[in-house]
């Protein structure tokens, strides 16, 4: 009989490192066939290209929407049609959306026949996640994923001095009692953590959920993800933006945004550069190898989020 595909799901929230650890898992010497299934908050699934180290057919991609909610039916189908194939693989691997709930996602891949959950794996952004916890927006969002984990993943920590990641280790050991916490950055943790054995479902994350979750759902809602909390842009172009422009652009952008990502063709020489725009972080422009036709850049922000203002001053750093 055909053993269940190992299903490891990635949560995390924006910018956190889900796609630098799922880079770095690829990459690792494990010699195990990986498939992944990626799906970003946006009409441009960014991550997609960005997942380096498998070509072809390899990548599967969900787009427009968070792949727990709205996009349940599709990751369905997703599953049942990666099950078709037959391939000879190893376990998939999902990440979420930022703004998704992996246990959900987990709920959903369980579904499949021919899968076999592994394991719930949370990044947790050791700059950010402090700040996050009280934000009204963001706070509810974040703290259901490191309760919904069965691993956490602590990232980002060369951007922590000692004493507030020690208060970041406290916390998250209050948040989610035993569960293992890996500590590190740029997405460098060992693949026999993350592809770890199957998980016990009586240990289930969901069983903690209903002791540690009372605190900051919004409005009372039951169902975060029924909310409209979240909201993206999407920003296409033909053309190359001045570099200068674009960074002032982001050095001046409003709290409301969370997140940017994004391919764009920068300077005269249309150079294409990978963006990345963590909120509270700087903003890194990266040149990149890659083959893109255009500047394509995602954003996500919280409802004040105002993206006419955003895609005029957008248009104005284009080089003309
Ligand atoms: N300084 C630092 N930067 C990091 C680390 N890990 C990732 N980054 C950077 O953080 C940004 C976001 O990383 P991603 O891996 O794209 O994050 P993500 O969780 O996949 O983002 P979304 O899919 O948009 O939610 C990128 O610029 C990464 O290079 C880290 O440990 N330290």
């Amino acid at each position: 009989m055909k053993q269940p595909i190992a299903l490891t799901v990635l949560g995390g929230f924006l910018g956190a490192g889900k796609t630098t650890v799922l880079n770095y898992l690829l990459q690792a010497p494990h010699g195990l066939r990986l498939m992944v299934l990626v799906n970003d908050f946006g009409a441009v699934n960014v991550d997609a290209t960005l997942i380096e180290s498998v070509s072809g057919d390899g990548v599967v991609s969900l787009r427009n929407g968070c792949v727990c909610c709205s996009m349940g039916g599709e990751l369905m189908n997703a599953l049942m049609a990666i099950e078709k194939r037959g391939d000879c693989l190893d376990g998939l691997v999902i990440e979420g959306s930022g703004v998704s709930d992996p246990r959900k996602i987990a709920q959903i891949g369980a579904l499949g026949q021919g899968f076999a959950l592994q394991s719930v794996i949370t990044v947790v952004d050791a700059a950010s996640v402090l700040s996050q916890r009280e934000d009204r927006y963001v706070g509810d969002m974040v703290k259901r994923q490191i309760v919904g984990a069965h691993v956490i993943l602590l990232n980002k920590t060369d951007l922590v001095d000692t004493a507030h990641g020690a208060e970041v280790l406290s916390w998250l050991h209050d948040m989610a009692p035993g569960v293992p916490v890996f500590a590190g950055s740029r997405g460098r943790y060992d693949w026999e953590v993350l592809l770890a054995p199957p998980v016990q479902t009586s240990e289930a994350p969901t069983s903690r959920m209903s002791s540690s979750w009372t605190m900051g759902r919004p409005n009372g809602s039951e169902h975060f993800e029924s909310s409209p909390v979240f909201q993206s842009y999407c920003f296409e172009n033909a053309g190359a933006f001045d570099e200068q422009r674009l960074r002032d652009i982001f050095a001046g952008l409003h709290e409301s945004v969370l997140r940017a990502k994004g391919i764009v063709h920068v300077g005269p020489d249309k150079r294409i550069c990978v963006l990345h725009y963590v909120r509270g972080h700087v903003l890194t422009l990266d040149v990149s190898n890659q083959r893109y036709a255009g500047s394509s850049l995602i954003f996500v922000g919280t409802p004040d989020f105002a993206q006419a203002p955003l895609a005029e001053a957008l248009e104005l750093a284009l080089l003309k």
